[in-house]
């Protein structure tokens, strides 16, 4: 991958007078913007900043800052200790300031002097000099140069701005890129990648600003998912799933991959926090000698981008990666990860009695040296640009970093510039100077494979549309001729059979719009989208709220004045509904706070959509607040579409999930304040508030769709009702057809029964007749000859009558 052929260029410190006008004898220093200056031990020299901002120059007691233990002196130092020092003593470092390709940028980031290493006297013995350089201050020709380097004093948002937009971008557009956070135990990892209420480190930015993207780029369709994984003493546990463990890591044409990971769509930026917040609960986390939340696995946070164009501009889907890694690294690994750069025996002898190797500990940093050491192997032959072997197998972390080194990479270093500290910097300063080397070759991602969901979705809908289409057309058009008349003779017999059958039609026709609008859902698109996407779904119910969070959030607590036109607009309607405190259930989606305290960068990107473009997601989503508080106190009436209820679980879901980080920030701060109970006093009653209100808000919440399943029940069962009566009624109909025509040819059968019937009787009279004749030759024989008939003749006529008498009494009959 790294290329051998690439000149390194001679530090710039060479021979030459260094920047710094300090003294490398100072005692001890003060931080300067974001230069870390010497300073005296002479505590009237000293200067703190308390809490208030200002200085205390009496004493080296401290002021603590208001957000942690650490201690700043923003301002000044005392002029008089530096001293500058003497340009022999400049002997510089491989500075790499050229590159011929892409290379992994490296940042590094100074925390200022803590609590404890102020208390046993530490020294400032690595300071940023500029913004490109890291010097010692005891030899300050041993300097680094990176692509930049940040002070003490420096935020988070700076440091994502330089260090993470750009990989954030470059993602949005099909570049993987990985945002890899390194350094020493207590050094500030989690501070840069996660922060806290008050500065949201990269990752809560990052969310952020990848929903904003999706909401400026119109014509594009998103499907976010994510997967949080631990490497744990060489375990990989899923993080947003406890059932997931021990997963294994797989390779494919497209790199490799941990098989069985669980992957969530997600569909705002709280929605994703409240994964990190619910995978954070599983995490391993321990405390050692150096830090009470020692993170004892390395974690990685998996955002998987997949974008393509709308309809006819499809041009296959655009997949990438933006990776969070998070090397966690105690005291015991980082010394034996430095061994292997420097001296591995005597380091990890003489730093392993600084940390805590009992049992439990001793074992996990045994695992995490392991896959470091491996990291640094790689790294290494990385840096080399040998095509030698990598040994990227031999750990897990190396193993799934291997693909990530192909993309845009960003290693952020978090140092510590105390003096006690001092190797454990240089060690990490070294290993960032190599890892600066090492070059990669970021390249577009088209996906063409069947492992897209956004494709899958995509082909899914387009079926089911046809499908859809078929549909209809077979209802209007399908039924030919013959079918009309049988269908009109089946009516016409009282038969509903193909009643029945559009019925079933019409029920799979709903079926199949639900799943298309279920489908298109999870679709992001933004707003201001012109091209019109699934024209059977509405859009209200096709686009999906982009950065709805923002937006509620954004307009929360702090919309007071409602407007007219504020008035006819449902969100805002509801952010007003929120900002009013009588009303019991506020709408309020801040995660623990992440929303209302992001950085007013961060808030650029959406302040014109809070400006007043609204997403037809978010609208839908209104609707349903508005359904349930339309009107203050009523009730909810009547059920809601499935739609509403899907989104009603969501927001159950991501409560769930704030709730669970709030609640686990809440345990942090607890025990930070166990020491000093005044310090986070009242960010714990805030927390408790929020976590209250949040609690109430999901219990209402649930009791809503409780009742509005319940409405919806009853409003089922009142359809079916109707359904059936409306069905007895046409059968009704029909049987009096039926019955009209029977009694019609009733009618006609009671003429004709009338008329045999006189038939009958004329009949009768003339058998009667026959009979009489019959009787009277039967019964006189004589007289037949006395009448001058023959005997035989005689017979012949009884017999003719006989047969008459028989045949009329049949027809009788
Ligand atoms: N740049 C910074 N500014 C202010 N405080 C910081 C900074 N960096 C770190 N801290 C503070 O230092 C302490 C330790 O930081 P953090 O927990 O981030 O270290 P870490 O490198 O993640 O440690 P570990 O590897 O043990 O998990 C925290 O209290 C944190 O608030």
């Amino acid at each position: 991958m790294a290329s051998s052929s690439r000149a390194r260029s001679r530090s710039p410190f060479s021979h030459r007078k260094p920047p710094s006008p300090f003294s490398s004898t100072s005692s001890t220093s003060s931080f300067v913007r974001n230069k870390l200056i010497p300073r005296t031990c002479s505590s009237s020299a000293t200067s703190y900043l308390n809490s208030a901002g200002g200085y205390d120059s009496r004493s080296r007691t401290t002021s603590r800052s208001k957000s942690d233990s650490v201690y700043y002196d923003s301002r000044g130092y005392n002029a008089s200790t530096p001293v500058a020092h003497a340009p022999e003593e400049i002997i510089g470092e491989p500075l790499e300031t050229s590159r011929s390709g892409d290379s992994i940028s490296v940042t590094i980031r100074f925390r200022p002097l803590n609590e404890r290493e102020f208390q046993r006297g530490d020294e400032i013995a690595w300071y940023a000099d500029g913004d490109k350089t890291v010097r010692n201050e005891y030899n300050p020709a041993t300097a680094y140069a990176f692509d930049r380097v940040f002070g003490p004093h420096a935020t988070s948002q700076e440091v994502y701005e330089i260090a993470a937009r750009p990989v954030v971008q470059a993602a949005m557009e099909g570049v993987n890129g990985t945002v890899f956070a390194y350094g020493v135990t207590s050094s500030g990892k989690t501070h840069t990648m996660h922060g806290d209420q008050n500065a949201p480190g990269i990752i809560p930015l990052a969310i952020k600003d990848v929903f904003s993207i999706i909401q400026d780029t119109p014509g594009r369709e998103f499907l976010l998912r994510v997967s949080y994984l631990e490497i744990y003493n060489e375990v990989i546990n899923d993080l947003l799933d406890p059932t997931g463990q021990n997963l294994r890591v797989r390779e494919d044409a497209q790199g490799t991959y941990v098989e069985g990971i669980k992957e969530e769509v997600v569909l705002s930026p709280g929605h994703v926090l409240s994964f990190i917040a619910a995978g954070e609960e599983h995490r391993h986390v321990g405390s050692n000698n150096f830090n009470l939340f020692s993170s004892r696995s390395h974690t990685i946070f998996t955002l998987m981008i997949e974008s393509s164009a709308h309809g006819d501009e499809y041009d296959g889907v655009v997949f990438s990666q933006l990776e969070k890694y998070f090397s966690r690294i105690n005291g015991l690994t980082w010394y034996c990860l430095c061994s292997l750069i420097q001296n591995l025996i005597d380091l990890a002898g003489s730093e392993s009695s600084k940390t805590e190797t009992t049992g439990l500990r001793r074992k996990e940093g045994s695992y995490i040296n392991k896959s470091l050491l491996t990291l640094g192997t790689v790294i290494g032959k990385l840096s080399e640009g040998k095509a030698s072997h990598v040994p990227y197998r031999d750990s897990k972390l190396t193993r799934l970093l291997q693909s990530s080194l192909s993309g845009h990479g960003h290693l952020i270093c978090t140092v510590t510039p105390a003096s006690s500290n001092m190797e454990e910097t240089h060690n990490t300063l070294k290993f960032a100077s190599r890892a600066k080397r090492v070059e990669i070759y970021a390249s577009r991602n088209k996906i063409i494979d069947e492992k897209s969901l956004i494709k899958k979705y995509q082909k899914e809908i387009s079926v089911l549309k046809e499908e859809l289409d078929h549909l209809r057309q077979g209802m209007l058009i399908g039924v030919n001729h013959e079918e009309l008349m049988t269908l009109r003779q089946k009516l016409e017999e009282g038969q509903v059979k193909m009643q029945s059958r559009l019925e079933e039609e019409e029920e799979a026709k709903a079926a199949l719009m639900n799943r298309i609008q279920r489908l298109t859902k999870l679709i992001l698109v933004s707003s201001k989208n012109s091209i019109s996407g699934l024209s059977d779904v509405p859009s209200h119910q096709r686009i999906h709220s982009v950065g709805e969070d923002d937006k509620l959030d954004g307009q929360g607590a702090d919309t007071l004045v409602i407007d007219s036109e504020n008035q006819k607009d449902p969100l805002t309607s509801i952010a007003v509904l929120a900002s009013d405190p009588s009303y019991e259930l506020k709408h309020r989606r801040s995660s623990s706070g992440w929303n209302d305290e992001l950085s007013p960068t961060s808030s650029t990107a959406t302040e014109s959509t809070q400006a007043g473009e609204l997403i037809s997601g978010t609208k839908l989503l209104a609707d349903v607040w508005l359904h349930l508080y339309s009107g203050r106190g009523a009730s909810f009436q009547g059920g809601m579409t499935s739609d509403q209820m899907d989104l009603l679980a969501e927001q159950v879901k991501v409560l769930a999930g704030e709730i669970a980080f709030s609640s686990s920030t809440l345990k942090r701060l607890l025990d930070q304040s166990a020491n000093d109970p005044d310090s986070s006093k009242s960010q714990i009653q805030n927390l408790e508030r929020e976590i209250q209100e949040k609690r109430r808000q999901m219990r209402a919440l649930e009791q809503h769709i409780i009742e509005s399943g319940e409405a919806s029940i009853s409003n089922a069962s009142f359809v079916e009702m109707q359904q059936t009566v409306m069905k007895l009624m046409t059968q009704c109909n029909e049987k009096s057809f039926e019955l009209e025509i029977k009694s019609a040819d009733n009618r006609i059968l009671q003429e004709q029964l009338q008329n045999k019937c006189s038939e009958n009787e004329e009949l009768q009279a003339k058998v009667t007749l026959l009979e009489q004749q019959l009787a009277s030759l039967s019964g006189d024989k004589l007289s037949s000859s006395a009448h001058g008939i023959s005997e035989e003749h005689a017979d012949e006529l009884r017999k003719k009558i006989q047969s008459q008498v028989e045949g009329k009494r049949f027809d009788c009959h």
